[in-house]
């Protein structure tokens, strides 16, 4: 089943647009788990216990993972998101000359969708492009504030570059496997990206931590898929911090039930929240 048929069946179950963000900090484990053979791991699994009724997709971010440890803890949470049957989507923001690429896409053998970085052009994006049935995300306007610097600036024909970028992610939409990445901080550009491309679902960081306007993200960063049995339109709205480390700000954050407990309610909290404006 090809990704998004997949996401647009998930979405349809859990009734959630949610993405739960995998970014354990090391620094922000909490105490409790600090002698756990692999924290991050560890970490993730009781994450994913608490969230994954009300999780459309776990997004688990690469940097958070690139030591040795790291990666095996990641490929555990794969793992066990696989066996809730959530989808997983690494934010790892990659693409090289197409022989480098062909190594970053083994990646998708076990993953089931990637953020790629459209810099390059588009040899650098075939091997991902190529592989099957994966999610392929494109890069277009970030949602950090230094996102202007390169992403705005005007191309000779007036339009934005992140319009371009738009625009070729259309073009590379052949198969129906590429989103694109549009921040909930810009709601400007959001609306902007939506008119240009109707058909490309989005995954919209930002919401949360980041304070970006999660009504905006559910207005714009979904599109009909057309390729689903599932009534639904298909996108991502992503919150990390706000939901994985809610259990800071609860009345014991000592306490492990009551710690992931929290995490829960905000994955929850924040489903209800996008699906009133869905
Ligand atoms: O434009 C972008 C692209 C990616 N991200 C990533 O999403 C999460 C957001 O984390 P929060 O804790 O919810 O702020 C994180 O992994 C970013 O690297 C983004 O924020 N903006």
């Amino acid at each position: 089943m090809r990704f998004f048929e997949r996401l647009a069946d998930r979405i349809e179950r859990t009734d959630s647009v949610v993405s739960v963000g995998l970014d354990p900090d090391p620094d922000r484990i909490p105490e409790f788990l600090a002698d756990a053979d692999l924290p991050r791991w560890a970490f993730n699994r009781r994450i994913i216990d608490a969230t994954h009724e009300h999780a459309a997709c776990y997004k688990p971010n690469a940097a958070f993972y690139e030591d040795a440890d790291g990666w095996r803890a990641l490929r555990e949470t794969v793992a066990y998101a696989a066996g809730k049957d959530v989808p997983v989507l690494l934010d790892a923001k990659r693409a090289d000359i197409g022989n480098t690429t062909r190594q970053y896409a083994e990646v998708l053998d076990w993953v089931d969708a990637i953020t790629v970085n459209p810099y390059m052009g588009r040899d650098s994006l075939q091997p991902f492009l190529d592989r099957e049935g994966k999610g392929v995300f494109v890069l277009c306007r970030t949602s950090n504030p230094g996102g202007s610097d390169l992403q705005d600036l005007e191309l000779d024909s007036g339009e934005p570059l992140y319009q371009r970028v738009a625009a070729l992610a259309d073009v590379w939409n052949a198969d129906g496997d590429v989103g694109l990445v549009v921040g909930a901080t810009t709601t400007e550009e959001l609306a902007t990206v939506r008119e240009l491309v109707p058909e490309i679902p989005f995954l919209v960081p930002g919401v949360g931590a980041q304070g970006g306007d999660a009504e905006a993200a559910v207005e714009h960063g979904l599109a009909a898929y057309p390729h689903s049995d599932a009534d639904v339109s298909v996108g991502l709205v992503n919150s990390s911090r706000g939901i994985i480390f809610a259990g800071e700000e609860s009345s014991r954050p000592d306490d492990e039930a009551t710690y992931f407990g929290a995490a829960g309610d905000a994955a929850k909290r924040l489903k209800k929240r996008l699906n009133r404006h869905r």
